[in-house]
């Protein structure tokens, strides 16, 4: 580790270097630079690691915003010496964390990067390019990953059959670099929770390290992962494993999900018990205005605009461009709420419904604090809903969710923690029977229903910084 009193340099120039938690500041022959402190993804040895050099030489590695790349950003690693005690004791690493170390044959590790080619604005691959790459590489990773490409939606979950939970299974423990949004985590979660292994005695949960790189990034804004400008490297170095929590939605018979922008549709799996459909989720559950507008704005015209496709979207639903009124979403909505030794059902008052969302994160975006009491991966479902009511209105209630989450406190919104959700759907039109499980859309047949409960147990770690 560092000591203070070495000569201080930076890039092996004698320079001042000034601490202040939220900047480093230093001051050299060619003038001033400032770090920010939150694109510092961690204190090192001098990178490339050798175990030779001297430990006070040490590297700050950086992700630097670089006009001059496809991404916007690259990786730098600054070598330095002589660095504040304060700095360090933040920032400072000693070794790799477990889940980037290399083991002996038989705790075989293995390293997956996942890059999915359309999330967000499709900024993945060069972000790994220009970032993620160079950072594995100065850590002496370079070649000790496997890197995989989406080709089509079904790629993820072909991956995670052929290849991760296999190897989960026998034993092997995995790291699973993922460069996307909630889809693929969610695609993830699907293939392991539907993968019977509670009897499996070997099996060893994969972690999952993410790299934000979708529209709402729900998971990783909530998880703390977006909260520096390191794009989830700060977690991938300094962070460990948790679980992550999920819930199972059961579908009646019949209902389908949309993909290819709606042009198709596929059968659910099935839950083993009878017709009925099944998808895992860790993020959220809804009906209503939330589950339309995802619906209406994953196409390829809508994801041009990143995040603001959701508002575009809300607009057209809450005052639709032919001037009709906007939809009352009708069907009885139930709450089922565990105590102790009993399972109570508790209906909502009301037949007509406009906003109808089962959540276990706090942030759908980096800005959007839907459930401001949730905590990170707490495992606690939470209820957001509201009734019909003027545009205008479902506005201002939006707005006060993007302003820090006051919204839950309007005298029309309930919110309060839950076990799970059953809705029974009393509408003709299909249109108005699209359910969002964390991006996903699935359409209920006519008199369907889809029932929410948490997970028994959950089969995957996110690598967070606790
Ligand atoms: N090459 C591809 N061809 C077709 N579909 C793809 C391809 N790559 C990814 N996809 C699909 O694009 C979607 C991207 O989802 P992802 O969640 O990663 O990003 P997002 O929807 O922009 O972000 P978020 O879910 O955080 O809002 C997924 O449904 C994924 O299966």
């Amino acid at each position: 580790m560092a000591d203070a009193t070495y000569p201080r340099t930076i890039r092996g120039a004698q320079a001042s270097i000034l601490y202040d938690e939220d900047k480093l500041l230093i001051k050299h022959d060619q003038g001033i630079e400032i770090i920010e402190d939150q694109c510092i993804i961690a204190i090192t040895n001098r990178i490339p690691l050798d175990p030779s050099r001297d430990s006070r030489e040490r590297s700050i590695l950086i992700v630097k915003t670089d006009e001059t790349t496809g991404s916007g950003s690259c990786f730098e690693a600054v070598e330095a010496t002589g660095l504040p005690a304060s700095l360090e004791e933040w920032h400072g690493i000693d070794t790799l964390p477990p889940h980037l170390r290399q083991t002996s044959f038989q705790d075989q590790l293995n390293i997956h990067v996942v890059i999915s080619t359309r999330s967000g604005t499709g900024l993945g691959e060069v972000f790994f390019k220009d970032v993620v790459h160079p950072c594995l590489a100065a850590l002496g990773l370079g070649n000790a990953y496997e890197t995989h490409r989406t080709k089509s939606e079904r790629t993820v979950t072909k991956l995670a059959e052929s290849i991760f939970l296999p190897r989960a299974k026998s034993g092997v423990l995995q790291t699973i670099i993922v460069l996307a949004g909630d889809g693929a985590v969610v695609d993830l979660v699907n293939v392991f929770q539907s993968g019977h292994l509670k009897d499996e005695a070997s099996f060893v949960k994969p972690a999952i390290a993410l790299i934000p790189m979708g529209t709402g990034n729900a998971l990783a804004n909530s998880a703390g992962i977006n909260r520096d400008a390191t794009h989830g490297l700060r977690h991938l170095l300094r962070g460990s494993p948790r679980e992550i929590p999920t819930f199972k939605a059961i579908f009646s018979p019949g209902s389908e999900l949309l993909v290819d922008e709606a042009r198709k549709v596929e059968l659910l799996a099935n839950d083993g018990e009878g017709e009925n459909g099944v998808i895992y989720g860790a993020v959220v559950c809804s009906w209503g205005l939330h589950a339309s507008l995802v619906g209406d704005s994953d196409t390829t015209e809508y994801r041009k605009h990143g995040s603001d496709r959701f508002t575009m979207a809300a607009r057209e639903l809450l005052s639709p461009s032919d001037g009709s009124a906007s939809h009352a979403y009708k069907g009885k909505v139930t709450l089922i709420l565990d105590s102790e030794n009993e399972r109570r059902a508790d209906a909502l008052p009301g037949q007509q419904h406009m906003y109808i969302l089962a959540t276990m994160v706090s942030n759908l975006e980096q800005n959007l604090t839907i459930s401001p009491h949730s905590r990170p991966l707490d495992g606690q479902m939470r209820l957001l809903y509201f009734g019909p009511m003027p545009e205008e209105r479902v506005m201002s209630i939006m707005g006060r969710a993007f302003t820090g989450g006051s919204h839950i406190k309007d005298e029309a919104v309930i919110y309060r923690p839950i076990d799970g959700l059953r809705i029974d759907f009393d509408e003709d039109e299909a249109h108005w029977r699209r359910v969002c499980v964390d991006g996903k859309i699935v359409r209920v047949d006519k008199d369907g229903w889809v029932e929410v409960r948490m997970s028994e147990q959950s089969l995957l770690d996110l690598i967070v910084i606790k």
